[in-house]
């Protein structure tokens, strides 16, 4: 009866994970306890402890092979190498499908995509026609594995190695579940403008030609609203030859227009079985619930997503493609900057960088350029007045160097422009319009230095629109390469409702609601964020809270002076709370004669109760530093010289 020694040694020979160091090791195994090879050939599991010996090193390590067969695809091999102290080695446990998320507990877990197969169970496969290729027949290994999997997290515990969620890798498959000739595939891009989009294009295009012989692509004109509404372009390798070396989308793209029963209907009507999503995370969304329909009505049509934006805030992946093309883009408008500012006295160069909700392009930019002295993004709220706030280190920078340039994301410091502009306006596709923080900046410090009477010579760069529009540089054209290929790989294998992109460097395939659920945003508690803080040098504005909480208790007093000073004039003060236009006034004046004086003085007299007072001095003492100056285009109601500890 064959041991189980040899059981081990033969499913070693067939791990090609381990190095042969390892191997090696492994093969002199001690088995804990030896079983006979009868009861491992029938169960679905081989678990023993071994004695590993490589690299002069010996440990004991625990070893544990389990077989899990999914549905239509044969058997799954999942295999890990786990030390002593640990229970249970890696384990695949569950194969999860359908973008439902795997019940962790302390192991791996494998957080699957969804497959034709879950509901066309018969549905026949083909040889991947790859095989026959001579281009890739030259390259051993081509093919991706069934039991490939990519870590979510690769830095992990000595005694938990293995653990945590895993992707299923993004490449190549034996089988595939289209034959050429039966694709009928389409492209769409939605959402905002990044570099790369035709670079995808034309891969997705160039790959399913070339590689799987497919003749039928088509392009979407104009995002999810051309699905129903405009006419279709044939892709052809020859029409998208040269697209990557432009900027935009030869498709055209759009916000809005998102009608599931339209768009699945389209793509039956015209008989499209994969479909190219190409967009952020809105767009992401829309592609799921497009799957969600197609999978409901049980037919044979694939959906691929290919994540795009700029702002690289799509969460999982390393990063999205433009990204890079943006930071150095970013490049030339902060030296720009820089020479406007270093060539006058007291100079500031400003450069407003997109970043809706992540400040990815301002960091990045900062860090690259060394010019900057100031990196402001959305994840760290900012003030401007008071010890620790940006005037007071603006006047530093100045004084110790005569000039400084200061970079800002499009999405920070929207909740202290907010206070006076409010608005609930969002675009065609729900996203909130920001207030341009670019503008406020530059006309908050001309003013602050006017004030002051100190020189300041201000000049503010906003290139979002210009970086955006530009080709994809050379290493995000090999990156949208890689997405294009993964995404038409996947597809042609069966696989649905997925998002392509790296995972700690390879490319992998994520449930579109895995990828959408958060968003990346930049952690200020890593050390990425420390190196920034280090080489500007810059506040931490740690202090936010506490200086906001200040300036309402000082708001607070002001509605209190305005109410006693109204009522020792004589008035009878009528308390009612009025909402004008979202502006809610905690006081309302009714007065005929005192009309004018008051609306002067507290702009809050009748006739005029919606209207904000805008830019008021204020002079504010919190927890005893002193907050001088005026607060931009703040909302405030006649303070002046009121002083609040908070
Ligand atoms: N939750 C959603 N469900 C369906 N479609 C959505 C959803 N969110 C956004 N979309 C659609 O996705 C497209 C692009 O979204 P948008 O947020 O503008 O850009 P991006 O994809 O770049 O984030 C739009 O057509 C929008 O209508
Ligand atoms: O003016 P538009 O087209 O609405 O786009 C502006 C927005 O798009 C963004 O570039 C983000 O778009 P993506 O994430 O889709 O690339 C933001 O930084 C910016 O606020
Ligand atoms: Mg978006």
């Amino acid at each position: 009866m064959a041991s189980l020694s040899s059981a081990i040694a033969s499913t070693l020979s067939r791990v090609p994970n381990f190095t042969e160091a390892e191997r090696c090791g492994l093969q002199q195994h001690r088995c804990a306890r030896e079983q006979p090879l009868s009861q491992i050939t029938n169960v679905t599991q081989i678990n023993c402890a071994v004695a590993v010996s490589c690299d002069g090193r010996s440990r004991t390590a625990r070893l544990q092979r389990q077989v899990l067969l999914g549905p239509g695809r044969g058997g799954f091999w999942g295999s890990s190498l786990g030390f002593q102290t640990r229970r249970m080695a890696l384990t695949r446990r569950t194969v999860h499908r359908a973008c439902s998320r795997a019940q962790a507990t302390d192991e791996a877990v494998l957080e699957d995509v969804p497959h034709v197969t879950d509901w066309l169970p018969d549905l026949p496969s083909f040889p991947n026609p790859l095989q026959d290729n001579p281009a890739y027949t030259a390259v051993k290994q081509y093919f991706v594995e069934e039991d490939d999997v990519v870590a979510k997290n690769v830095v992990v515990k000595l005694r938990t190695p293995g653990e945590g969620t895993h992707f299923r890798r993004a490449g190549p498959r034996q089988k595939v579940y289209f034959k050429p000739d039966e694709v009928r595939a389409c492209i769409v891009t939605c959402g905002g403008l990044c570099p790369g989009l035709n670079t995808v294009i034309r891969e997705i295009v160039c790959g399913l030609w070339t590689q799987y012989g497919v003749r039928d692509i088509l392009g979407i004109d104009g995002g999810y609203a051309g699905f129903y509404s405009n006419n279709t372009i044939q892709l052809t390798p020859k029409l998208v030859n040269d697209i990557h070396k432009r900027g935009g989308t030869i498709l055209g793209t759009s916000r809005g227009g998102h009608d599931k029963t339209k768009i699945v209907a389209a793509i039956q009507d015209r008989g499209i079985n994969q479909v190219y999503i190409i967009g952020g995370d809105g767009t992401q969304r829309g592609a799921a619930v497009i799957y969600e329909e197609l999978k409901r009505r049980g037919v044979k049509v694939v959906v691929a997503g290919i994540p795009k934006t700029i702002d690289n805030d799509i969460a999982i992946i390393d990063k999205s493609f433009g990204f890079d093309t943006a930071v150095e883009e970013a490049q030339r408008a902060i030296n720009a900057a820089h020479v406007e500012a270093e060539s006058v006295k007291n100079g500031v160069g400003l450069v407003k960088l997109m970043g809706r909700y992540s400040g990815y392009i301002a960091m990045y930019a900062t860090l690259a350029s060394r010019d900057v002295d100031c990196c402001l993004i959305p994840e760290v709220p900012f003030y401007l007045e008071g010890a620790g706030g940006l005037y007071e280190f603006v006047r530093k920078r100045l004084r110790e160097n005569g000039h400084m340039v200061i970079v800002v994301a499009e999405g920070a410091g929207q909740e202290l422009i907010a206070e006076s502009t409010l608005t609930t306006k969002s675009d065609a596709s729900g996203n909130r319009l920001l207030l341009d923080v670019g503008l406020w900046l530059c006309q908050s410090l001309k003013e602050n230095f006017a004030e002051a009477n100190e020189p300041l010579t201000l000049k503010y760069i906003d290139p979002t629109y210009m970086i955006r529009a530009i080709p994809s540089n050379a290493s995000d054209n090999v990156y949208c390469t890689l997405l294009a290929h993964s995404a038409i790989h996947g597809a042609m294998a069966g696989f649905t409702g997925f998002t392509v992109g790296p995972v700690n460097g390879r490319h992998a395939y994520i449930p579109i609601l895995a990828a959408t659920e958060t968003q990346n945003r930049v952690n200020v508690n890593d050390r990425m964020w420390a190196r920034l803080l280090s080489s500007t040098n810059q506040p931490d504005f740690l202090s936010y809270e506490r200086v906001i909480e200040g300036k309402k208790a000082a708001k607070a007093a002001a509605s209190v002076h305005k109410f006693a000073k109204v009522a020792s004039n004589g008035m009878l003060p009528i308390q009612e709370k009025k909402t004008n236009g979202g502006v809610r006034d905690e006081v309302s004046v009714q007065s005929g004669d005192e009309k004018s004086k008051d609306a002067k003085e507290t702009n809050v007299g009748a006739g005029q109760k919606d209207t904000k007072q805008l830019e008021p001095s204020v002079n504010l003492v919190v927890q005893g530093s002193s907050i001088e100056g005026k607060i931009g285009l703040m909302e405030n109601p006649s303070v002046s010289n009121k002083t609040a500890e908070s």
